[in-house]
């Protein structure tokens, strides 16, 4: 979590806690805090579960929904006897999916297979694609007015996946489908402290494009704080080590799969952003893949400000430097055929 994100709502609760009346409990939630149901799916994956533990964590949510095609009962039983406010139901196989996201705010989808190495994120594209739109019809059926962080890759085609079914649906609504490209900002965010010797609390990174290799461009140039500490080599070092942190993780995990933990909380991170947005907190800005009039590509990741009704205002992409404008070019012709594949796919039958 972001260092400050519980600390104040949890010592609130905790003063009151310590309250032998439990109807201030109760008004502190209804006031503060309304009910607020997040839903996972894919959530007893190596995504799913971490995400279920810091979700559970999170006192803006009511009611945690977690499912899987296997192993939710597990999951769900364990996770739920933690003594937070969360109420945490599992669910599991296609006659459970409509209970899992019906009256659901957020819907989180970490569902489908991860790489292994010498693969590309499109080379997931055959199986998580079919594994997106499913999920993506169930949405549009149960809980059309959702919030929907798309985690499942390749992001930059599984958003336009679902931005098609949502569409066919008649539910669409573009200010409420982010991809998840959290993980990006949070390595670009850890690699750019590290290398400048800086509080990496206190260090921010926009990163906009998308979200695979050179689809991820991470802007040094409106880091903050800034630095000479860094030469031109330094920043061309950190722009590939950000593109490539998927990379590095699916290598050193020799197979057994691609980023969990770090991508659990930027995706827990992603999602609490949303919920306050929802819930009236003012200022809340973080970078997501969504539809976008940013550049002539109709997806587009970056700074997104998030309000009552998701997306409120997608900011523009501010100075560039030479460097980054010539990546921003270069990622173009990737990035549209990532997402016209996706349109593709999901108008096919
Ligand atoms: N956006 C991002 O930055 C990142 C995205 N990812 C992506 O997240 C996805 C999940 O990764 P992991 O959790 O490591 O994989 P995993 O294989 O450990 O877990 C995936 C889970 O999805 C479940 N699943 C499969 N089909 C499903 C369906 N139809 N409905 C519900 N659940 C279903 C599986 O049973 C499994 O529990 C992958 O596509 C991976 O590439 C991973 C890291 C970062
Ligand atoms: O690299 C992968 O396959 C998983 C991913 O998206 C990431 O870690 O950024």
């Amino acid at each position: 979590m972001r260092p400050s994100m519980f600390r104040s709502v949890f010592s609130v609760v905790r003063r009151q806690e310590s309250s032998s009346s439990s109807v201030i409990r109760r008004s502190f939630f209804s006031e503060a805090n309304p009910e607020r149901k997040v839903a996972i799916l894919g959530a007893a994956g190596g995504i799913g579960q971490p995400l279920s533990l810091l979700m559970k964590h999170n006192p803006l949510v009511s009611s945690l929904s977690l499912y899987d095609i296997a192993g939710t009962p597990g999951v769900a039983a364990d996770v739920s006897h933690i003594n937070t406010r969360a109420i945490v139901k599992g669910f599991m196989s296609d006659d459970q999916l409509g209970e899992a996201l019906e009256g659901s705010d957020v819907v989180v989808i970490p569902a489908g297979v991860p790489r292994k190495p010498g693969m590309t994120r499109d080379d997931l594209f055959n199986i998580n694609a079919g594994i997106v739109k499913g999920l993506c019809i169930a949405i549009a059926k149960y809980c059309p007015n959702a919030v929907v962080n798309m985690i499942s890759n390749p992001v930059n085609s599984t958003v336009p996946i679902a931005s098609e079914v949502f569409k066919k649906a008649g539910t669409y609504n573009e200010k409420k489908l982010f991809g998840v490209t959290t993980l990006d900002v949070v390595r670009a965010k850890t690699f750019y402290a590290g290398k400048a010797n800086l509080d990496v609390s206190g260090v921010n990174v926009p990163v906009v494009g998308g979200h695979a290799g050179v689809t991820i461009l991470p802007l040094f140039s409106q880091a903050t704080p800034s630095t000479n500490a860094l030469s031109n080599e330094d920043i061309v070092a950190l722009t590939k080590r950000t593109q490539d942190g998927g990379t590095e993780v699916v290598e050193a995990k020799a197979g057994k799969g691609s980023a969990t933990l770090s991508m659990a909380y930027a995706g827990a991170l992603f999602a609490d952003a949303c919920l306050k947005g929802l819930n009236g907190v003012p200022d809340i800005v973080e970078c997501s893949f969504v539809q976008s009039t940013v550049t002539e590509l109709p997806f587009f990741a970056s700074k997104v400000k998030l309000g009552k009704d998701g997306v409120e205002e997608i900011h523009g992409l501010g100075s560039l430097s030479d460097y980054e404008k010539e990546g921003l070019e270069k990622l173009k012709a990737e990035l549209k055929s990532s997402i016209d594949k996706g349109v593709a796919f999901a108008n096919q039958s």
